[in-house]
């Protein structure tokens, strides 16, 4: 009998905080959408491993299939042709997402909230407390646990979609341009906070971002996609020692060339993309 991912967890052991991240291999992915104007392949062929541990980017222009291809990992969207397996080293396949806008329950309390999946889980009440408590220290959050969303700023509402995100241990965390709906201020302390989680929990993290800066800051490798049909163009390795100070890297000289690098491979694509949405 098929079990979900769900039940599996009730019964087993909670997996070790130090547990690595998911490794992900994908495999001539190909997705395609019906449209009025015909059939519309958004992710032509994609072969992309990703290693445990990793914290990989992807860029490309708007509509190349960044989102479908992250959707796919999630299990949100079914591929035509092509695989995408996740191996957790032998623990059930736990991933989570944040998306750009905090999709936190309006009735809920903060705590709740992050709560959320862990109850779903059937993790017992007390055990439950703790991680949220963690969770919600790590992200700053720990004097709002009974605030309701409507009464926090985006900022703190990411954050504590973050934590929701984090509180469940996953191996594989899928993150679609979190911080693109916040205030400057607000993102920079974010993307540092991520850094600084993600260095000590070294999960794996798929992060699709506009950003050329934030690729760079965050990433150990992005992938830069072609326009319509989304594939990948090219890979690029940030060299960046960790732990990682973003805003001292991004003043640096390196960081400069890189992101006009970056800025080079996609300029054509976005171009490109532009063409082709104005002749369709
Ligand atoms: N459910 C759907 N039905 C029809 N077309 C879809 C569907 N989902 C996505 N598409 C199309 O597939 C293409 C890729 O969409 P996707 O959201 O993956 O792009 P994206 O790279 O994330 O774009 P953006 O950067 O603008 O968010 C787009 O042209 C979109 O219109």
């Amino acid at each position: 009998m098929p079990v979900s991912h769900h039940a599996v967890e009730a019964h087993t052991p909670a997996p070790p905080n130090g547990r690595q991240g998911a490794k992900v291999e994908i495999r001539e992915l190909y997705k395609a959408f019906d449209s009025k104007g015909g059939r519309f392949v958004a992710l032509d062929r994609v072969n992309l491993s990703i290693a445990a541990g990793e914290f990989l980017c992807i860029v490309g222009p708007s509509g190349c299939g960044k989102s479908t291809l992250i959707r796919i990992l999630a299990g949100l969207e079914t591929p035509d042709s092509g695989t995408a397996a996740i191996d957790s080293g032998g623990w059930p396949v736990e991933n989570a997402m944040v998306f750009q806008e905090a999709s936190l329950f309006p009735w809920m309390s903060v705590f709740d909230n992050v709560a959320f999946g862990l109850r779903n889980r059937g993790v017992p009440a007390s055990d439950c407390a703790q991680r949220v408590g963690e969770a919600l220290q790590l992200v700053g959050l720990s004097k709002f646990h009974k605030h309701y969303p409507h009464q926090l700023s985006g900022g703190m509402k990411q954050r504590a979609a973050i934590a929701r995100a984090f509180v469940t241990n996953p191996a594989l965390l899928l993150m679609d341009e979190p911080f693109a709906a916040l205030d400057a201020q607000n993102r920079a302390i974010l993307q540092d906070e991520l850094v600084r989680i993600w260095e000590t929990s070294r999960k794996t993290v798929v992060y699709v971002t506009h950003s050329l800066e934030e690729a760079l800051m965050l990433g150990d490798r992005t992938i830069i996609m072609t326009a319509q049909p989304g594939r990948i163009k090219e890979e690029i390795h940030i060299p960046f020692a960790r732990p990682r100070n973003i805003m001292e890297i991004s003043a640096t000289p390196e960081f400069a060339q890189m992101k006009m690098r970056l800025w080079r491979t996609l300029e054509e694509e976005v171009v490109r993309a532009r063409k082709e949405m104005e002749q369709s």
